[in-house]
């Protein structure tokens, strides 16, 4: 029988005795006795998963998921159907139901940016408190796994509920997991059961998939709407001007609300003054003056910690248990990390700004960290949000005191393309369009006190060229361009330096 299914998707005659040993939503990977999940595109135009429902059952499928509406007349004898008018969600629910388990302490995060730093720094606080703590997403699942799925932030249904289960078999009971506005939107995260959930910020991403920004800010609230438990936390921004829009929600739903940022809110950053190493904190945490020193240079980097002092205060830690693990954190890798110096005294950071509102807020963090000039190497992905071209080019070339555009992942576009959509904002950038050959220019130009952004790669290690990876890191190549004004200094004496 369909033990592993649950009620409300059993097809209604009960004669059935085959057994569902796994699901897939790809034909090309059905083992024998699975679920195939026929699932229409995401993307108009795109493959409907319902026409591979023959190659399916030639592989063995011995169940398919429908969406209701469809004509399973041709092959309803041959196997089980499940049918439901939202296939996507009834997968989820399938796969939680199918893993069963998940980490007992589990938290979520949405928002444009600062969803990695903040899982980061919520897994890291949960550590030092002596947990055994993981987190999910951009970075992949850290400390690394056996068999975790790749690419995605927030990995499809069936990959997500699978590692929850091998997370939790490995003994990990805390997990700070990304919730992308696609995953979201796709219901891949429908069925986790949640302690709590936060939101970071609302700025311009993702408009390829969202028709607008209300629509792109839709599939983040359904965190709140749908998916956290009435009475749970929400850990809120409350500088955001959605604020009261998403207490709304909340309070329909019984959240308890833990607010921070700058405004006026339960964790409050009062006043931040960049240091060498980082930066001086007064915060005002329930009322309470706190001074706190951290070790992470942006000032966006304060607003993330506040929000993974949410969480973990949801999750049951204690404040002034937390309080002192702050200054110790370490920096998330490829956001702001610094690489080192040139041999003429210019910095060189890696950051994965790839939004607007990222250049912006990376440079203006930066800024009071560089006696001379700021410059920042920026690039726009292919086959992503063109609309964010021009935005990211002109504030480069605006903010900065000098941009260089170069490619980032080109993937199926022709980059020269997207290269001329970002300089179209940017009259006074330098284009260059080897990313390589960028990187060694803009090292190069440093001098003593200046800072260098390497921005829009932080972590990855490949290229996206067509449908190629080429092995390619920003910080790989930032030490190479690094040495290369060593070596230059080194032969021709300090006085060329
Ligand atoms: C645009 C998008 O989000 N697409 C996601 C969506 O694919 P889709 O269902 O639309 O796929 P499709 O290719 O149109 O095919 C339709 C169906 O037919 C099936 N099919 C297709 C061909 C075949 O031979 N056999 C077959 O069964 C497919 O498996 C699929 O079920 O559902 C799939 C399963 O969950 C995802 O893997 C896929 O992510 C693609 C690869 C992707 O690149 N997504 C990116 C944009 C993404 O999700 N990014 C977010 C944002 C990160 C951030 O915050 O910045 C992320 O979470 O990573
Ligand atoms: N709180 C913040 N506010 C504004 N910008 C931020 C914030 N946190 C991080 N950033 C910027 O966004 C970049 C990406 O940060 P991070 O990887 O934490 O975001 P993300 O939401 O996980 O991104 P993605 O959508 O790609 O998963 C950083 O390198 C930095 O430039
Ligand atoms: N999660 C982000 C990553 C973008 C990284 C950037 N390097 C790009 O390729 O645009 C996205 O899928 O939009
Ligand atoms: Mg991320």
């Amino acid at each position: 029988m369909l033990s592993r299914v649950p009620e409300e998707f059993r097809p209604s005659s009960s004669d059935d005795n085959r057994e569902i040993t796994a699901l897939s939503l790809d034909s090309r990977k059905i083992e024998t006795g699975s679920l195939f999940a026929a699932l229409p595109s995401t993307v108009e135009g795109g493959p409907d998963g319902f026409d591979f429902i023959p190659q399916a059952l030639a592989s063995g499928a011995s169940a398919v998921l429908v969406p209701s509406n469809r004509d399973i007349s041709g092959f309803e004898t041959k196997v089980t159907v499940l049918k439901s008018n939202n296939p996507r969600q009834a997968l989820s629910l399938l796969a939680a139901a199918f893993s069963q388990k998940q980490p007992e302490t589990l938290v979520a995060i949405t928002g444009t940016n600062g969803k990695t730093s903040i899982a980061t720094f919520t897994r890291q606080i949960w550590e030092a408190l002596g947990h055994k703590a993981a987190s999910l997403g951009t970075l992949g699942i850290y400390p690394p796994i056996p068999n975790a799925p790749a690419a995605l932030t927030t990995p499809d249904s069936i990959g997500l509920f699978n590692s929850l289960k091998n997370i939790t078999d490995l003994g990990y009971d805390h997990l700070a997991l990304e919730a992308s506005s696609h995953g979201l939107d796709q219901y891949r995260l429908d069925g986790l059961r949640l302690k709590a959930a936060a939101f970071s910020n609302l700025s311009q991403d993702h408009l390829d998939y969202h028709p607008d920004m209300a629509s792109y800010l839709d599939a983040k609230l359904r965190l709140f709407h749908d998916l956290l438990p009435v009475g749970a936390t929400a850990v809120l921004n409350a500088d955001m001007p959605e604020y009261a829009q998403i207490t709304k929600i909340c309070a329909k739903r019984n959240h308890h609300v833990i607010s921070y940022g700058h405004n006026p809110s339960d964790l409050q950053v009062i006043k931040q003054s960049p240091t060498t190493e980082g930066q001086d904190l007064v915060l005002s945490l329930f009322g309470e003056t706190h001074k706190l020193t951290l070790p992470l240079t942006g000032s966006f980097q304060a607003s993330n910690i506040m929000a993974a002092v949410g969480l973990t205060l949801a999750s049951g830690a204690k404040l002034k248990e937390i309080l002192p693990i702050l200054p110790f954190l370490k920096g998330v890798p490829g956001r702001a990390e610094k690489i080192g110096k040139t041999a003429k005294g210019g910095t060189v950071y890696v950051d994965f700004a790839h939004t607007p509102d990222a250049v912006e807020t990376i440079i203006q963090a930066l800024r009071p960290h560089t006696s001379g000039k700021l410059s920042i190497i920026v690039g726009c992905g292919g086959d992503r949000d063109p609309g964010k071209r021009p935005l990211m080019g002109g504030i480069a070339d605006k903010l900065a005191d000098q941009a260089y555009i170069t490619d980032d992942n080109p993937r199926t576009e022709d980059p020269a393309t997207i290269r001329a959509q970002a300089m179209a904002a940017a009259p006074n950038a330098i284009e260059i369009d080897d990313r390589r050959k960028a990187i060694f220019k803009a090292v190069s130009d440093l001098h003593d006190g200046d800072l260098l952004i390497i921005a829009g790669k932080g972590h990855e290690s490949g290229q996206i060229v067509g449908n190629k990876i080429l092995p390619f890191d920003d910080r790989i190549i930032a030490k190479e361009a690094i040495d290369h004004t060593l070596e230059t200094r080194n032969i021709g004496g300090p006085d060329r330096a």
